[in-house]
Parts: structure tokens; sequence; C-alpha cells
């Protein structure tokens, strides 16, 4: 037989199974429109190769169609994404479809899709497990969030600003200028969540942070990592930067000699290093006294996250509701990432909003002052709680960049819910899909906000906590929400005391011309969405 003369036979079975499958695909989402790429946005290889957008949007496509296409110009509450290799999965621009599905994420069954989790690479946590496990977790992490926790936040900013000051020389500093403000802010929040909520010391001199990006090490620096091992922040930062590689990546690919895979398999050894350190310690501390007599753990302080982990997996053999290793482990990396990389990110937004926007900055500004002017001179740290036009600046600033910018969710059951674009109707979603609460596109949606692209922290005024979505809505919302708005707000009062926040521009660039430039470059910066470059100038007040 000729077997050439049966490869046009072959080729056109081929494309027809494919057309088959793709035609099945578009009639499972019931033909609803949306995109039709090549590529999936969210598979390892659509966020890896460079992005187009037809064939391979990419995981931030709803950033970059933000004021054009997105939504078919924002005349569909949903739409559906169907690629030729991939899985099929919504999209959703309404806040209260978001809502609807949310509030009743537990009772409804959607869950955390695994592959859309962390969980391959740091094991089972809160914010990656379902159903009764994540009950679980939840009733161990939760009682830690505490208001002595949040109490531990001003005294840990006020300390941490000291070391910075003295560190840095800049007490006597006229003006600071930050090219990567990004740098700063990571450092920052990352010494508060070790410290407040892991009880490691990272004061600013404990933790020196590269400033330059990983990629940029020459050779000797690499050479000093090797013989060293990475500093905390350093691991965090390429552990972060490397996570999609990390999937992909088979683990023998390290022992390539090759540098730049060896230090990124480095650093992901160092940081689990650094947290098996920290578990064996707390260990220690929980069951030895001074006098060497074992205590029982549950009589030490339980205020911190990581005693209360440790805590629930040593008594895991004795108790029902306990977390294995494994979990406690899954957990630890989970709270360090979310814990400091996107409250990082959202001060990065919030300084660059006020740099470009000085009226409203003098606004957060002197409601500091007047709040500092009316507490009694015995209380050290802000009272947070009356800085409300500043939180509504820092919700603002998340707003229109969240630092979780799509939360996904797998459906467990055919869902019906109620949309109003592009008519007022019901709809019903697949089971076995996936849904994407898209928070870029929901929170510059102009049917709910209008004006979207405006930075108008008034607009928050009256709205309850519970409706600002920008932590997620229902049971699975945030668990450290308080602690991010703690923690942000007393870092923006101890900086405005003392600085005006003001925009560092480049030769010939105007005040146009950075705000065009700054608040246009957005995406994904380690684990957290946000804005790419920030760099901002500190001139001191007084
Ligand atoms: C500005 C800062 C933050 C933002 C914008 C933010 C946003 C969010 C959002 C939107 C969710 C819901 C995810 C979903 O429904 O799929 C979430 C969950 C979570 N966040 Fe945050 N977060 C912030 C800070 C923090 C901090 C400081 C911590 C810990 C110290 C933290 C720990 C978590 C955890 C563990 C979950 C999973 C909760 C669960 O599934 O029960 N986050 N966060």
């Amino acid at each position: 037989m000729d077997y050439f003369s049966l490869f046009p036979l072959v080729c056109a079975l081929i494309t027809s199974l494919i057309a088959y499958q793709y035609w099945r695909s578009l009639q499972f989402v019931h033909f609803m429109p949306g995109l039709r790429p090549l590529l999936s946005p969210l598979s390892p290889f659509g966020m890896l190769l460079p992005n187009h957008s037809l064939l391979n949007p990419g995981s931030t496509w709803h950033w970059s169609a933000r004021n054009s296409s997105a939504y078919l110009n924002k005349t569909h509450d949903i739409i559906s994404i169907v690629p030729l290799m991939g899985s099929v999965s919504y999209y959703t621009c309404s806040f209260d479809v978001m809502k609807q599905i949310l509030s009743a994420d537990i009772r409804l069954h959607t869950e955390k899709p695994y592959d859309m989790t962390l969980e391959r690479l740091f094991g089972p946590s809160l914010a990656s497990v379902n159903g009764e496990s994540w009950r679980r977790h939840r009733r161990v992490v939760q009682p830690a969030f505490s208001n002595k926790l949040y109490e531990s936040i001003g005294n840990e900013v006020a300390n941490i600003y000291q070391s910075m000051m003295e560190s840095k020389d800049w007490r006597d500093c006229k003006q600071i200028e930050f090219l990567e403000s990004h740098d700063f802010m990571l450092k920052f929040t990352l010494c508060i969540i070790s410290k407040c909520g892991f009880g490691i010391d990272a004061s600013w001199n404990a933790i020196s942070s590269s400033e330059k990006p990983e990629t940029h090490l020459n050779h000797v620096e690499a050479q000093h990592y090797r013989q060293n091992g990475f500093t905390l922040p350093e691991a965090l930062r390429i552990v972060s930067q490397t996570l999609i590689p990390r999937i992909i990546l088979p683990n023998w690919v390290y022992a390539v000699p090759i540098e730049r895979l060896q230090r990124m398999g480095e650093s992901w050894n160092d940081l689990s290093s650094y947290i098996g350190t920290a578990i064996n310690d707390k260990d220690l501390v929980n069951y030895v006294s001074k006098d060497g007599d074992t205590q029982d753990p549950r009589e030490c302080n339980k205020d911190n996250l990581l005693t209360r982990l440790v805590t629930s997996w040593t008594l895991s053999k004795s108790e029902k509701h306990s977390l294995s290793e494994n979990e406690v482990i899954g957990n630890m990396y989970t709270l360090m990432f979310a814990g400091h990389e996107t409250t990082a990110s959202a001060l990065v937004s919030v300084f660059a909003l006020l740099a470009i926007h000085q009226d409203i900055q003098e606004k957060a500004f002197n409601e500091i002052t007047v709040i500092q002017a009316a507490q009694s001179s015995e209380s050290k740290n802000i009272d947070v709680n009356k800085m409300t036009f500043t939180k509504f600046c820092l919700w603002e600033a998340l707003r229109l960049y969240p630092s979780a910018n799509f939360l996904p969710r797998e459906l467990t059951q055919d869902m019906a819910v109620d949309v109003q674009m592009p008519d007022a109707q019901k709809v019903i979603l697949q089971k076995g899909s996936w849904i994407m609460f898209d928070l870029i596109s929901i929170f510059r949606n102009p049917h709910t906000f209008p004006q979207p692209n405006d930075f108008e922290p008034e607009r928050w005024n009256g709205i309850a906590e519970h409706e600002v979505g920008m932590f997620g809505v229902g049971p699975r919302a945030c668990i450290g929400r308080k602690f991010a708005q703690v923690e942000a707000l007393h870092i923006l009062s101890t900086i405005l005391t003392s600085w005006k926040i003001d925009i560092l521009t480049r030769p010939n660039e105007n005040r146009e011309m950075y705000k065009e430039r700054v608040l246009n470059d957005a995406g994904q910066v380690g684990t957290a969405f946000g804005l790419r470059s920030v760099p901002l100038r500190l001139i001191r007040r007084f």
C-alpha cells in the first residue's frame, strides 16, 4: 500500500476530529459569545509563551483589553473562553454574578481548581483545599487572626521604620528616591508578616534584600549565594518569580549545570529549609520551658500563626481537627506569600496614585494629623479604625489594581445565575467547567463603577466593608483582610506623617507622561497583580 497516499486522508480525519471536538466544546457552553483562542489563557504554556490577542491571550488578557474589547465592550456579564487546546471556562465582569456564586460558595460545592492553586508546589493549605478539609484548616488558622495579632502590627511597623531610617542613614535626608518602590514595599511587608505572623525576627537589617533583580546577578554574586545560601527575601522573591517553570519542569532539571536553573533549585531548597527551621524551633519552644520541663503547647502563646499551625500538628495524634506536617508546611508557604506580596502590591499602587493625585494625598495627610492630634500622648500608635478616608484610598487603589486579579472556581454541578447584560435572563453554567471572577473587569465595569479609570476614593463612602469585593466574597473571602488593612494603614500613616510622596520622572518626562507610563504598566509581580514599575520620591515634610 502506498502510505503517502493515505497522508491527506489521515490529515483530513484528524482535522475533522479536532473540528468536531471544538464544536462539542462550543455546544457545551451553549455557544455563549467570547474568546476563541488557540491556547487557554491560564494553561502553563499560555502563561509562558508570548501573548497574542487572538492566538494566546495570556493570563492578563483582561488587563490589556480593559478599555476596549473585553466582554464585547462590557455588553455581556459573562463570556465563554473556548480554546482549541485547553479547557473551557467562563469569565465574568459582573460583581452581582460574583456575589451570587461566591456568597454560597460552600453550599453550592464550587471548588478551587487544583491546577489553579499552588498545592502541587507547596502542599495542601487553607487557600487550596475544599469542602470538609477547608473547614478543618479554617478552624485551625482563623483564631490566630486575633485582636492581639492586629495590635502587634502597629508596634512592628514603628520598629521597622526606625531600623530602616537608621540602617539607610535616612534620618537626616531631605529626600529619598526609589527607582523601584516594589523592592521597598516587599521588604517592609515581609518584615511584618515574618515577625507578627511567624515570630521570625526579620528586622530591616537582618534581611538584606538585593536591590537588583535576581536575573542581573553577576558571576561573583551568584558564587556568593551558592556558598552562603539565599536570604529569606531573596529566596522568596526567586521562588515567587519561578512558580510556572517550577510546575512545568521535572526535578532532575535543577541538577543540570546551568547557572539559572541551579539558582532556581537552590532558592527553593533554601526557602524550604527556612520554613523547616522555623517549624522545628517553634516545636521546641512549645514543648520545653526554660527549666527543661515539657509544657502543654495549648498554654503557650496562641496568637501567632506559626504557633497555632505547629500546635495543631503536634496535637494531631490526639485531636480530630488538626493539621498534618505537610499541611502545616503548605499553610506556612501560603501565608508567607499571601501575607506579604498582596499587601506590598496594594501599597505600591496606593503610593503611586497618591503621588500623582497630590490633592488626595493632602486630604489623607490631614486626616492622619487630625487623628494624631486628638489622641492622648500615651497612645503610641495611631487608631487605624479612624482612618476612614485613607482606607478609601487603599480600597480605590485595590479596585484599580486588585492584588488578586482573578478568582477561579470549578463548578461541580450545573448552576443557574441571573445576569443583566446583554438582557436580564437566567444563564445555566455547566458542571465541570471553570468560572473566573475577573476582578480587573468587575472593578472597572462602568455599569457598577462610573468613570472606572478615575481614582476617586470618595466613591467608597457609605459602602459596608463586606460589600468591598477586592478581598473576595462569602465564606472563602480573605482571612488576612484585616491584617492587610491594619498593616497598610499603619505604613501609610507612618510614611505620610513625615514624608510627602511625589513622582520621580525620567529626563524630559512631565507629570502627565509619568502618569500615562506608570499607571498603564500593570501585570503579575510575583504571585500578586499590580503596577510593575513605580519610581517615587519621598520629600521630608518638616
Ligand atoms: C491587600 C492584601 C490582600 C488582598 C487584596 C487579598 C485578596 C484575597 C482574595 C480576593 C481572596 C479570596 C480568594 C478566592 O476567593 O479565591 C483571598 C484569600 C485568602 N487570603 Fe488574602 N488578600 C490580601 C492579604 C492577605 C494576607 C495579609 C493574608 C495572610 C496573612 C492573606 C491570606 C489569605 C488566605 C489564606 C486566603 C484563602 C482563604 C480561604 O480560602 O479560606 N491574604 N485573599
